[in-house]
């Protein structure tokens, strides 16, 4: 890493919770008891602590503020466990009476500010979080759907679906700790997307609680009554409900998974052969293609690699700048896998049997816990996102990595295509530059900001694929949706959340 991207400053020890000075809770008494009454005086938790673990998400920003204890962490002034879908309209009933902001927090993987708990005009601000839905509550083995609670982790809504037979196939980078109602409020992609489709190709209907009483959505699969409202629910981020339950699709458990890896010369002809794979209908259930940069640093840290012979091997089959294209098939799919070989074979792909599949399969979870590690040696470590159509894939590409170069100088920027369509696909950049000692958080706020505006540009692509808006997105929206999409997001804002206690400052700002 040194090699590549220089020195760094190793980083102050993490500061333990108890060195960072909690502001009181501003929640009035009279609320505090008024909530009790309805959750129960032990589900309403005010200890600095409780409040602290609650006060941001996961990403690069949130883990450098929690190191340094004079940065200002937004605190929540409470914390309120629900036990029922009645419970949290009840609370949010008190909350509108009350005029106290409601953050709902799953599992708090946010990357972009959306768990913040910041209080925008709120004289006090609660995080309402949803562990204790928990349940799964029905199966529907003819139509293939389930029910399952908003706070629903996704492993647990693995094994719970996996007893009946089933499975949701969703399984993002965050699948340890993130929950369905998480998923569905920013609508996620997990890394098999290619195959089950997005978390809101998945949700068949959604039940809020709202401040204006409970919202129900979804009575059939499809429907033409007018425009399907729970593609508005779906990825509204707290804004305009919490979401209590979250019906889904759900499909029988594979009986086998089938890997590949496959090598392909340079980014464009890689990207070139994903399209072409998702434009036949061939694309496996998870196809991940990864840059010259990513796949030199994933063959190094795949460790058994002998990694000079494999690329003296790759050179003789005339891949000088391999992209490594890591597939997995889950299921019956022998047809497929055949016509997806010979396709990428004949586009010059050299076949790398599945171990380095199987090696990316092992360590797919780990790699974010590496940015603890990295942070204590002095590395500014994040990622980013987008997604555009084929036609405009090496611009964004280029562009992107072009504002990040400007703004760190000479960045390890890493890129693979994890969610291909036919009309386009996702791009998820990884970068490490030494962090600056002097302005760690300016550091990243500037090249954040310029990959972003890069990003909205002529809207050459989305500000996010599948990390949503919160509020570090939120400035650049109106480029993409336009002033009038905007106008619309705040007048069903305003329709369901009059007084705007939910999640202030996310989304739409
Ligand atoms: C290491 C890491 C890897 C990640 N990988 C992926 C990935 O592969 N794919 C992907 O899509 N995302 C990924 N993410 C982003 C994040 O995990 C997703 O956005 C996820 O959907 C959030 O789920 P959560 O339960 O943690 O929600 P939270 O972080 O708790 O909340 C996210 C947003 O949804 C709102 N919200 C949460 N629950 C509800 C509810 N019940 N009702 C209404 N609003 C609610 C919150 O207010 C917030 O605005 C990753 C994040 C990390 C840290």
């Amino acid at each position: 890493m040194r090699s590549r991207i220089g020195d760094t400053t190793p980083n102050d020890p993490v500061a333990p919770d108890s060195a960072i000075a909690t502001p009181p809770s501003q929640l009035p008494e009279r609320t505090r008891s008024a909530i009790a009454a309805v959750v129960g005086a032990g589900n309403v938790l005010e200890e600095p602590r409780e409040r602290l673990e609650r006060s941001g998400g996961l990403s690069y920003l949130d883990l450098l503020r929690r190191r340094q204890p004079t940065a200002g962490i937004p605190t929540p002034d409470g914390v309120v466990l629900p036990g029922s879908p009645k419970q949290v309209q009840q609370v949010l009933d008190v909350c509108v009476e009350h005029d106290v902001g409601v953050v709902p927090f799953g599992g708090g993987t946010s990357v972009v500010g959306g768990v913040t708990a910041f209080r925008g005009d709120k004289k006090a601000v609660i995080v309402l979080d949803l562990e204790r839905l928990n349940r799964l509550v029905s199966v529907d083995p003819i139509s293939r759907t389930a029910v399952l609670q908003a706070g629903v982790r996704a492993p647990d809504a693995e094994r719970m679906l996996s007893a009946h037979g089933f499975t949701l196939g969703h399984v993002p980078q965050s699948f340890e700790r993130a929950t369905i109602g998480g998923f569905a409020a920013t609508r996620s992609a997990g890394q098999a997307s290619s195959g089950y489709g997005r978390f809101e190709d998945m949700v068949t209907g959604v039940r809020l609680a709202t401040p204006r009483g409970e919202w129900e959505l979804g009575v059939a699969p499809a429907s033409a009554a007018g425009p399907d409202l729970r593609q508005l629910a779906i990825g509204s981020e707290g804004t305009l409900g919490v979401i209590t339950e979250v019906a889904v699709r759900v499909r029988p458990l594979p009986d086998s998974e089938h890997f590949e890896a496959v090598a392909v010369d340079g980014w464009e002809r890689g990207s070139g052969l994903v399209r072409e794979l998702a434009q036949q209908g061939l694309l496996a259930d998870i196809t991940r293609l990864s840059d010259v940069d990513e796949t030199a640093v994933q063959l190094q840290l795949a460790g058994t690699w002998k990694t000079s012979a494999l690329r003296r091997y790759l050179s003789a089959r005339g891949v000088d700048s391999p992209c490594l294209l890591v597939l997995s098939w889950h299921g019956e799919s022998a047809d497929r896998r055949k016509k997806a070989m010979r396709l990428l074979r004949s586009g010059g792909g050299v076949w790398l049997t599945s171990a380095p599949a199987r090696a990316w399969l092992r360590g797919r979870f780990g790699g974010p816990r590496q940015r603890d590690a990295l942070l204590d040696a002095g590395v500014c470590v994040e990622t980013l996102e987008t997604a555009t159509h084929w036609s405009k894939l090496g611009t964004l590409y280029d562009r992107v990595r072009t504002a990040l170069r400007r703004e760190l100088g000479h960045p390890l920027i890493m890129c693979h295509v994890s969610h291909a369509y036919e009309t386009g696909a996702s791009l998820y950049f990884t970068v490490l530059t030494p962090r600056d000692p002097e302005d760690p958080i300016g550091q990243w706020e500037r090249a954040k900001a310029a990959a972003c505006e890069a990003i909205s540009a002529d809207r050459v692509g989305t500000i996010s694929h599948h990390h949503a808006v919160g509020m570090d997105h939120a400035p650049y929206l109106t480029a993409e949706i336009g002033e009038l999409g905007r106008d619309v997001l705040a007048a069903a804002k305003r329709a369901v959340d009059p007084t705007g206690i939910l999640n202030p400052g996310k989304l739409i700002g």
